[in-house]
């Protein structure tokens, strides 16, 4: 199994961080400062995900990496490759952002002198919480609209990069520089709106549990969601989602492809 893509796709997501950092810690407030938690769970997410589509295109197309601008895959198989990449980085991403949707709901913005010290201090104790009070199991709380979330989108993701690049590119060439930015970015962006639905869902099954139990499972969530708040609530965090979509992944695709390319 080629392995070069995992490494690419690692390094390309710890690159794409850096650059939705601002946005991530504007949405965290004062906890989740630092870049070492999200470097170790986003990067290794985003090389499970371009591992698994590369190698799955790789079975579905028997082309390599190097040999797909020559003999481009066809739209189904990339959607598939993109779906099964999408279904396994989202069982990764799990306890991850499990972990990052708490710290990030935690209201407390700066400990008072004097004041009751946040209930998760980081990422470290709150996975170790999570554990001791709601179980192994509750570190996947809220898997499932994850990988309902991400296995359609990661296929629209990657649908929507190889259309655009095709696009915009003679037949048989690399796509140049500002073509993977633009389809690298319009990527994120259609994936991202396709997935904000199911991102608040997943996100309210998450929190949910922590003090009492609001939901009795996914689909209760979205009704009364719904019932509630209206059908607004689908699109809520639409706008912020899509503007830290477009530089992280076009930074990530720009850097997953060369670091491709210059190891031959
Ligand atoms: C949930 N969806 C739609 C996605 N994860 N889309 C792909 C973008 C991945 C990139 N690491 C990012 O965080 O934007």
């Amino acid at each position: 199994m080629p392995v070069e893509e995992f490494v690419a796709g690692w390094i390309s997501g710890a690159l794409g961080l850096v650059l939705g950092h601002p946005f991530d810690t504007v949405k965290l407030l004062g906890f989740f400062k630092g870049m070492s938690f999200p470097i170790a769970s986003i990067a290794v997410v985003n090389s499970v995900l371009f591992g698994v589509y590369s190698n799955t295109l790789l079975v579905l197309t028997a082309t390599s990496h190097q040999e797909r601008r020559a003999q481009p895959p066809s739209y189904t198989h990339i959607f598939l490759a993109g779906c099964t990449g999408g279904f396994l980085q989202a069982y990764c991403l799990a306890p991850f952002d499990l972990i990052k949707v708490r710290l990030q709901n935690q209201t407390e913005p700066r400990a008072q002198p004097g004041s009751p010290p946040p209930r998760y201090q980081g990422p470290v104790h709150c996975a170790a919480s999570i554990f001791r009070e709601e179980g192994p199991r509750g570190l996947f709380r809220g898997a499932w609209a994850l990988t309902l979330r991400d296995t359609p989108t990661m296929g629209i993701y990657f649908i929507t990069y190889e259309g655009l690049c095709r696009q915009y590119t003679p037949e048989g060439q690399n796509p140049n520089s500002a073509t993977v930015l633009v389809a690298g970015g319009f990527a994120g962006i259609a994936s991202w709106v396709a997935a904000t639905p199911l991102d608040v869902i997943k996100s309210r099954m998450q929190m949910d549990g922590l003090r009492r139990r609001a939901y009795q499972g996914m689909l209760d969530c979205m009704v009364s969601s719904v019932r509630q708040e209206g059908l607004g609530v689908f699109f809520r965090g639409v706008t912020i989602n899509s503007a830290r979509a477009f530089p992280v992944n076009a930074v990530t695709f720009l850097s997953y492809e060369y670091l491709l390319r210059w190891w031959g």
